[in-house]
């Protein structure tokens, strides 16, 4: 069996305040993402996501428990070559231009290019910053800063990405782009570990979503574990007879809200029936899955 890319092993954190109160924010957390993975750790805000990844990345301290990357202790700071991450809120130094940071993150993982500024540029023309190259990114909106510090975390060819709420500050635009560029990341073969409050521009990205809430992993779920077979589909087709589910909507039009398990056969009688299939569409939404289960959870 191959190395887990990240393994986390009862690991637990709290925070003490100034008077000396102790509030838990990560309790006994398991998890194994495999090399290859693209894992979505999903939870509402202050659920403990951040604090999971900072001690990941070296960042933070766990206060019990270990994690591990590629088989090494987070604690050494080797087990995080090769390894990109991207924060919440890009901290990066504003004096410095887009190509500056990613040329020095390809120098500090030793990344191996025939001609380093062409390559860092092909990644800044990727995220539709190019033409900003040179400029300080003291100029820069949110949206931008976020962009180069994703451009940056691409362009050292990592074997795992980390990634904490990755479309945060971005556009519509800007959401769709990073969300394209880590699909195909993905398909090269590319392990993702990212988390996000919200599902529902990422949920079609992960092959498993963890659920954290209040610092517990609740569940760890495949999508189609989780919509099961609640979900329902909405299909929209144009025709002149009639098929089981389907309601008239006026001229050729028809259109029926089903259960998955009924898809396929639906589908078919649709094309017997000599209906043009318009559109098919999922109305049950990973987001309202897990706000299901956590209500299930916290009876
Ligand atoms: N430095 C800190 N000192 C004290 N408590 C903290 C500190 N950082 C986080 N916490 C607390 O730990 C818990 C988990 O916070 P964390 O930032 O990990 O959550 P999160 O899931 O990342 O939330 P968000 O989606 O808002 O970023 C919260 O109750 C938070 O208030």
């Amino acid at each position: 069996m191959t190395t887990p890319a990240i393994e986390l092993s009862n690991l637990s954190k709290s925070y003490r305040s100034l008077w000396g109160k102790e509030s838990v924010a990560l309790s006994a957390l398991n998890l194994e993402i495999q090399q290859g993975e693209v894992f979505g750790f999903v939870g509402p805000n202050g659920a403990g996501k951040s604090t999971t990844i900072k001690i990941i990345m070296g960042l933070l301290q766990a206060s019990s428990g270990s994690a591990q990357l590629y088989g090494k202790d987070v604690r050494d700071a080797d087990s995080r070559t090769g390894i990109a991450y991207v924060p919440e809120s890009a901290l990066l130094n504003d004096y410095l231009t887009p190509l500056d940071i990613l040329e020095s993150g390809c120098h500090f993982h030793n990344v191996k290019t025939d001609n380093l500024r062409t390559h860092c540029l092909k990644w800044l023309e990727r995220y539709d910053i190019a033409n900003v190259a040179n400029k300080p990114l003291r100029s820069f909106s949110k949206g931008m800063t976020q962009r180069t510090a994703l451009a940056h975390a691409m362009a050292i060819q990592p074997k795992l990405l980390i990634l904490d709420e990755p479309l945060s500050g971005l556009d519509p635009l800007g959401r769709k782009l990073v969300l394209d560029i880590l699909a195909e990341y993905r398909s090269q073969g590319g392990s993702i570990f990212f988390s996000s409050h919200v599902l529902y521009d990422v949920e079609r990205l992960a092959d498993r979503y963890g659920l954290i809430h209040k610092g517990k992993l609740r569940t760890v779920r495949s999508p189609a574990e989780l919509l099961g077979d609640e979900a329902t589909v909405l299909i929209t087709s144009y025709g002149k007879n009639e098929v089981a589910g389907m309601q008239h909507q006026g001229l050729l039009r028809w259109q029926g809200e089903i259960k998955r398990s009924v898809l396929w056969a639906t589908l078919e009688a649709l094309e017997k029936a000599g209906h043009e299939i318009h559109e098919v569409r999922s109305t049950t939404t990973l987001e309202q899955a897990f706000l299901d289960l956590i209500k299930i959870d916290t009876q």
